[in-house]
């Protein structure tokens, strides 16, 4: 495996070079204007930005969810992935009431191991905060390589903790070196507001998105925050959607707090008037929190051009339509949350973004790759272009026009959030560890490649 990336630009979050890459062994051995071929396989990248592999970090994949299992698993979802230019992915272990966090993380050993095709790691769930269960914390961090914990403060009456647990995990987690992650949205009100809107024969998917406001997320992220700025803890926020919540975080960056967020591609690209579709096409876009006035892409867009916004993960968590999705055609609340976006993640960044002059290059690399490296300890072994680092390569060429269909997607669902949209950008060739697992359209990678990576504890990088 002696490779040589050849005539291609070599983008990270702070270079864009002109420049051949040596491969060796799955590392990046030289970076170098040029790199004279001796027995080196040469791929030719002319034309095209070559990337650090995409590092997903929000993703749900053979999970369980809504009295239904998520329709991608490690394998379908990962071969996915690597057709979109992703190279690594932290997904969500799901621990459930009773369980403990141990057994939740041999649980997704087992569904990863011998099925991922590209690399992964693990954040733990947590849907049932006992005592016992927080005291596990610190042995997951040291024994099991797993430094991320999301909370839910929504999804009332089962995953959603209150305010004395939410503080008690932040100050454990940040004593230990872990990240707290929290799904913000106030639980209590979205209760109370699901239960009128169902008593009034309210049941459409739209009534999903009605019952879930702006108001619930922003408040709850500034709640979550200020929680975080008492116990002292550094705050990772998943799937922020809305100004309110957005604006929130960006205060308390202002404050010198280390507070993330993390928004994804639905919420820049897909918005409320998507719920009113007709013949229950709007349930494919029931997701948690839910789609927002078009308004809020344009305020989104300006945080990740800024970078008060740091991370872009695709909360992945496909279902289909049929026979999934239809288990709310007659009450939205049984409508099982999420959206199949692991694929496309990369792309609509990149069209919408930086096709369209939105956001730069290095932040493109920033927001895909290098941050959610460094806020879940993959890097500099991940999420970089450098001698040492793990040859995780995208060849990305951005004459490509495609338009994103079901039809052809590689993900196992019926149905694409992101249908019709025509979009530039594509890779040409991806690389795991030195393998090309993606050479245009053909995939040439194994289930079992993908190897479990242990988290280092948080860094306080500066993002
Ligand atoms: N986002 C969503 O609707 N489903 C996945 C679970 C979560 O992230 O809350
Ligand atoms: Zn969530
Ligand atoms: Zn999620």
């Amino acid at each position: 495996m002696r490779i040589i990336i050849s005539g291609g630009t070599v983008v990270t979050a702070s270079d864009i070079v002109k420049a051949d890459v040596l491969v060796e062994g799955g590392i990046v051995t030289a970076i170098a204007q040029q790199i004279a071929p001796d027995d080196h396989e040469i791929v030719n990248a002319a034309g095209c930005y070559i990337f650090p592999g995409g590092i997903d970090p929000h993703t749900h994949l053979d999970m369980p969810f809504g009295g239904t299992v998520t329709a991608d698993d490690f394998r379908t979802g990962t071969i996915a992935a690597a057709f979109g230019g992703t190279t690594t992915v932290i997904d969500f272990a799901l621990h459930s009431k009773g369980d403990t966090l141990r057994n939740a993380v041999a649980t997704w050993h087992a569904k990863a191991d011998g099925k991922a095709v590209i690399d992964y790691a693990f954040h733990v769930m947590v849907g049932d905060m006992r005592p016992e269960v927080m005291e596990e914390i610190p042995l997951i961090v040291e024994e099991e390589g797993i430094t991320s914990f999301k909370v839910f403060m929504a999804y009332k009456n089962n995953l959603q903790v209150d305010d004395e647990t939410l503080f008690r995990v932040l100050r454990m987690a940040s004593q230990v070196g872990a990240l707290v992650q929290v799904h913000a949205e106030n639980g209590d009100v979205i209760e109370v507001l699901v239960r009128e809107a169902l008593a009034k024969g309210q049941f459409e998917p739209k009534y999903h998105a009605l019952t879930r406001p702006k108001e619930a997320e922003g408040e709850a992220t500034a709640r979550a925050i200020r929680l975080a700025e008492i116990a002292g803890a550094p705050l990772y926020v998943v799937h922020v959607t809305c100004a309110e919540a957005a604006d929130a975080i960006s205060d308390a960056r202002k404050r010198g707090l280390p507070i993330y967020g993390e928004t994804c591609p639905q919420y820049l690209v897909c918005d409320e008037t998507d719920y009113e579709r007709p013949d229950f096409e709007g349930a494919k876009y029931v997701m948690s929190p839910p789609l927002r006035a078009k308004y809020h892409q344009e305020v989104l867009w300006g945080k990740l051009k800024n970078m008060e916004l740091q991370a872009f993960g695709s909360d992945q968590c496909s279902f289909n339509l049929k026979g999934q999705k239809e288990l709310g055609r007659h009450d939205f609340s049984k409508i099982p949350n999420g959206s199949p976006t692991i694929e496309d993640r990369m792309a609509i960044l990149y069209h919408f973004g930086v096709h369209s002059g939105k956001i730069g290059l290095n932040q493109f690399v920033a927001l895909t790759s290098a941050n959610p490296a460094k806020l879940f300890g993959l890097y500099p072994r991940k999420g970089t272009i450098a001698v040492g680092a793990d040859a995780d390569l995208v060849v990305w060429d951005p004459q490509v026009q495609r338009t994103i269909s079901a039809t052809t997607h590689h993900m196992n669902v019926d149905n694409n959030i992101f249908e019709g949209m025509t979009v530039m950008g594509k890779p040409r060739y991806v690389f795991l560890r030195g393998h090309k697992i993606v050479d245009g359209d053909q995939f040439l990678g194994k289930p079992g490649m993908g190897k479990f990576q242990r988290c280092e504890r948080f860094a306080p990088f500066p993002l």
